[in-house]
């Protein structure tokens, strides 16, 4: 039986800047068979940016990352298809820009990373 599995996107606020990214990035969200079941795009609140990234608090680059998240609108998606969740991050790539780069330029980050915290988007974990 095929199951349906849902992951949260965010295309994050640098796309956003960028038309061409975001279309691309839209683009392979579409061509990669994912269902939209909602999408949002809004100005990620200081409160909201800081619960989300709880669980990297006391990292050096928790300041840096609330911050940038809330420095201008970003695309929130509630993507399904089977397997969304790893299909979702292997189009991401790895979070680390230079690892993005080298070890997987066509990926999302691979592409349009410009920092470990501006790396494009965000998927859920498992
Ligand atoms: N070393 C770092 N320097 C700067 N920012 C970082 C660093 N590591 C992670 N980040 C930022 O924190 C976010 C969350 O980090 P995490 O380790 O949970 O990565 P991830 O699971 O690949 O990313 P995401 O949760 O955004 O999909 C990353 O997407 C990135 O924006």
């Amino acid at each position: 039986m095929n199951v349906l599995q849902l992951t949260f996107a965010i295309l994050k606020p640098h796309i956003m800047k960028n038309p061409i990214s975001l279309e691309k990035i839209q683009k392979i969200i579409l061509t990669s068979n994912f269902k939209i079941v909602k999408s949002k795009r809004k100005i990620i609140t200081l409160h909201e940016a800081e619960e989300f990234y709880m669980e990297h608090k006391d990292k050096f680059f928790y300041n840096r990352l609330v911050t940038f998240m809330t420095s201008g609108p970003s695309d929130l998606y509630i993507l399904a298809k089977e397997n969304a969740i790893k299909d979702w991050r292997t189009l991401m790539g790895p979070t680390k820009v230079f690892k993005a780069q080298f070890e997987a330029p066509d990926t999302i980050r691979g592409k349009y990373g410009l920092s470990d915290t501006r790396n494009a988007t965000h998927g859920s974990g498992m």
